[in-house]
């Protein structure tokens, strides 16, 4: 009851509210508009808030596996939302909006345009592709419900223009509800390390477990979204069954290396990978407009010395340079690096749209979603954005000597030697990787998979279809 008050402080609330105050049936009058009718309406509105009436809520259970699953990786899905419609008020619509007043208080609205451009059924959007069928530009900017009708399991809308009939679940009213938004979208919680937090006892999973069964592809895919990377053991030393491995996420990324590798210090690509140089720590592909997802690496043979592999949180070392250097995280999140790819003669590669800062972050929530770090491929930069290159350039070489000073402490940098039979996967947004020269025969293979292609199977084989598609 207070909640109810307290949502009709909400005058625009109130009247949507008592719109479907109004008569007894659930089908409400095409139009509420006129002067008259909107203060019967404000009248109805504060009357409507002792008419409550007891109605079939719907409620949805969380559904064990995916909350259980999704415990463990931290996504939000065990707080099912209660998409209950309030059992003391009714819809209402006027030729601009649907509104759905809610258990919890509030009240959605949503454009008539949109609710029938977003229908469901199977001659408006393809059940098996997934994709919209109906033609949007054929409906009536006008277009409004003749009636709608409150059935237990969602909401039924007849058009007035054409008489066709949508039905909109409730669960995907209240997912979808964006006036206002109700409820969030999945989000992965990531798990930042030091050295300290992994070194001991770092995320490992069953070459055997990946490849017999999807629940084993899921404990994989949720290993290395929560801490950027995850060794494989057990995998057989040879390109044919790593490849396989790689393949149970998803197809190898193609680029100049080709699709799956299988490299050592030959030069074989006039890239200091193919070298026995070291390799400071960096993310692979800075010149490319889309930087390769995941990176997979198995060493198949090292007779010589040297050669240890390093790893390094890029999201933990951001927090550690935000919190130490705000203004440095500043720098590296604005100053724009242009990359290159050009040691084979048949390449030259940069990124087709305007090259990319160090620090990225997703222009809605201001989230980090990805580090670029690699001081090697950085080309020539002769265009400073910020106005002044007497204050850009200064302030960017001390900003990625602050950063090289972080990414290289003791405690963040994880080294270790890569060996063969254990393969090692990791997020290329995040993880930095590096080695130390060597001396030898040293013979790696592996493959770079596209981020779209990983987040896919990632949430496929932890939620299910039927949860991710929920969210579409
Ligand atoms: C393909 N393989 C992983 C063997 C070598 C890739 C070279 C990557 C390049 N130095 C960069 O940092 O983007
Ligand atoms: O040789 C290695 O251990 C890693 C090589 C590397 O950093 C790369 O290919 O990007």
């Amino acid at each position: 009851m207070r909640r109810f008050l307290k949502s009709l402080l909400n005058l625009r609330q109130a009247r949507q509210i008592a719109r479907s105050a109004q008569g007894n049936s659930v089908r409400t009058a095409a139009n509420s508009n006129s002067p008259i009718l909107r203060n019967a309406i404000d009248r109805a509105a504060l009357r409507s808030i002792y008419s409550w009436r007891t109605s079939k809520q719907t409620q949805h259970a969380p559904s064990t596996r995916l909350s259980a699953l999704s415990r463990s990786m931290g996504v939000n899905a065990n707080v099912v939302p209660r998409t209950v419609v309030s059992p003391h008020h009714q819809l209402s619509f006027d030729n601009k909006r649907v509104y759905i007043p809610w258990d919890e208080g509030v009240t959605s609205s949503y454009h008539n345009i949109w609710l029938r451009d977003s229908c469901q059924c199977s001659s408006c959007f393809h059940p098996i592709t997934k994709q919209r069928l109906i033609n949007t530009f054929s409906i009536p900017t006008t277009v409004h419900p003749e009636s709608v009708e409150a059935l237990d399991a969602g909401l039924k809308i007849l058009w007035a223009n054409d008489g066709h009939e949508s039905f909109y679940p409730w669960d995907w009213l209240h997912l979808h509800s964006y006036q206002p938004v109700l409820e969030k979208h999945l989000s992965f919680r990531r798990v930042l390390w030091s050295r300290g937090d992994v070194q001991d006892d770092p995320p490992v999973v069953e070459f055997a477990n990946v490849m017999e069964s999807d629940a084993g592809v899921a404990e994989w895919t949720s290993k290395i979204k929560l801490y950027g990377f995850c060794f494989v053991e057990n995998v057989p030393v040879t390109p044919d069954d790593t490849e396989k491995l790689i393949n149970r996420i998803s197809f190898a990324r193609q680029t100049h290396y080709g699709g799956f590798w299988d490299f050592t210090s030959d030069l074989a690509k006039n890239d200091t990978a193919y070298t026995d140089l070291a390799l400071g720590l960096h993310t692979d592909g800075t010149y490319f407009t889309d930087p390769p997802g995941l990176q997979l690496l198995h060493l198949l043979h090292h007779n010589g010395s040297g050669g240890e592999s390093v790893l390094a949180d890029g999201f933990k070392a951001a927090r550690v340079l935000r919190e130490e250097a705000p203004e440095h995280y500043k720098t590296l999140s604005r100053i724009r690096i242009p990359a290159h790819s050009a040691g084979n003669e048949d390449v030259c590669i940069r990124p087709a749209t305007t090259s990319r800062p160090i620090l990225n972050h997703d222009e809605a929530t201001g989230e980090l979603v990805q580090v670029r770090w690699n001081n090697d491929d950085r080309s020539t930069m002769d265009r400073w954005e910020g106005g002044d290159p007497d204050v850009d350039v200064i302030r960017f070489y001390e900003a990625i000597r602050k950063w090289h000073e972080i990414v290289t402490r003791p405690e963040i940098e994880y080294w270790f030697k890569l060996r063969p039979g254990r393969a090692l996967i990791f997020d290329n947004w995040r993880i930095m990787h590096g080695r130390s020269a060597f001396d030898g025969e040293r013979r790696l293979c592996g493959a770079y998979i596209n981020m779209d292609d990983f987040d896919s199977r990632m949430r496929l084989t932890n939620l299910g279809r039927e949860a991710v598609l929920k969210y579409l």
